[in-house]
């Protein structure tokens, strides 16, 4: 479980963050969203200690990330996986060396042992025997499929993905998010999910964290998104006049049956 306490993060006089407190809870994918410009990337980055908090916490279980000293926070680190958006793998590794790549900077392991784990990564993600090939070789699903394997190479505790359907097709998309959310049930990963996609909110959302100019507005999951009157949420999932049809009609359907 990851826990935030009053975050705030200013730039110069721009306040980003006014005041975040949320839980992100293990074993269920937390998606964090709002719209452009709305803090995202700047509360990800906060929660995996790439920026500091101008002010508030960040508990991981108990451990406060930005009081602990160096061995803490290294032993915290050692728990996180990140899948970054646009995957930022190697153009010049193989599938296979991109994936061990953690675990030739992290750890001691022999390169039988490293070569093990990768295949047992690349099955975990449904692609098996494809280490030859290089990341311009496969599809943009199937790096992404690698980059997930990556991720969960040092068997993480706490995985963030930063967008993670962005460039793909809708039922690629749908494919990624699935593949996600069976790692974290099976794993009991913290997992938490900076997105834009629609199909994510409503098919994957078990903690939804909904962002505005700074300010948590609305948090809730998936059965919640419907009924919600949160204007920012409604206008944020629901905002083509076709999705909000879609809404009305659904909504009436649902209190004809009750
Ligand atoms: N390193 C930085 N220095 C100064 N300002 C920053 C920095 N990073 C982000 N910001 C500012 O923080 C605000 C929120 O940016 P952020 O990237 O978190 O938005 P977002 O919700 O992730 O948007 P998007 O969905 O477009 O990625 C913006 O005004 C941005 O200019």
């Amino acid at each position: 479980m990851i826990r935030t306490e009053n975050i705030t993060k200013t730039f110069g006089d721009n306040d980003v963050l006014k005041g975040i407190s949320t839980e992100f809870y293990a074993g269920k994918p937390n998606l964090i969203i709002g719209s452009s410009g709305a803090g995202k990337t700047v509360l990800l980055k906060l929660l995996i200690g790439l920026f500091k908090p101008t002010s508030g916490k960040v508990y991981y279980d108990d451990v406060d990330l930005f009081s602990v000293d160096d061995d803490a926070l290294r032993e915290v680190r050692m728990k996180l996986g990140m899948l970054f958006q646009g995957n930022a793998l190697f153009d010049s590794m193989t599938v296979g060396e991109n994936i061990r790549f953690p675990m030739d900077m992290f750890t001691n392991r022999t390169l039988g042992e490293k070569e093990k784990r990768v295949d047992e990564c690349l099955e975990m993600v449904n692609m098996e025997g494809i280490n030859d090939r290089f990341p311009s070789e496969v599809s943009g699903g199937m790096q992404k499929r690698v980059g997930i394997a990556r991720a969960m190479v040092l068997e993480p505790k706490y995985l963030f993905c930063d967008e993670p359907n962005s460039g793909l097709d809708p039922k690629t998309a749908i494919l990624i998010d699935e593949l996600i959310c069976d790692l974290t049930n099976r794993n009991n990963i913290t997992t938490v999910i900076n997105t834009h996609d629609m199909n994510s909110v409503m098919g994957i959302g078990d903690n939804i964290v909904l962002l505005k100019d700074g300010h948590l507005v609305w948090q809730g999951d998936k059965s919640q998104v419907l009924e919600s009157e949160e204007a920012v949420l409604q206008d944020f999932i629901f905002a083509s006049p076709f999705l909000r049809r879609l809404r009305e009609d659904a909504l009436k359907q649902r209190h004809a049956h009750d």
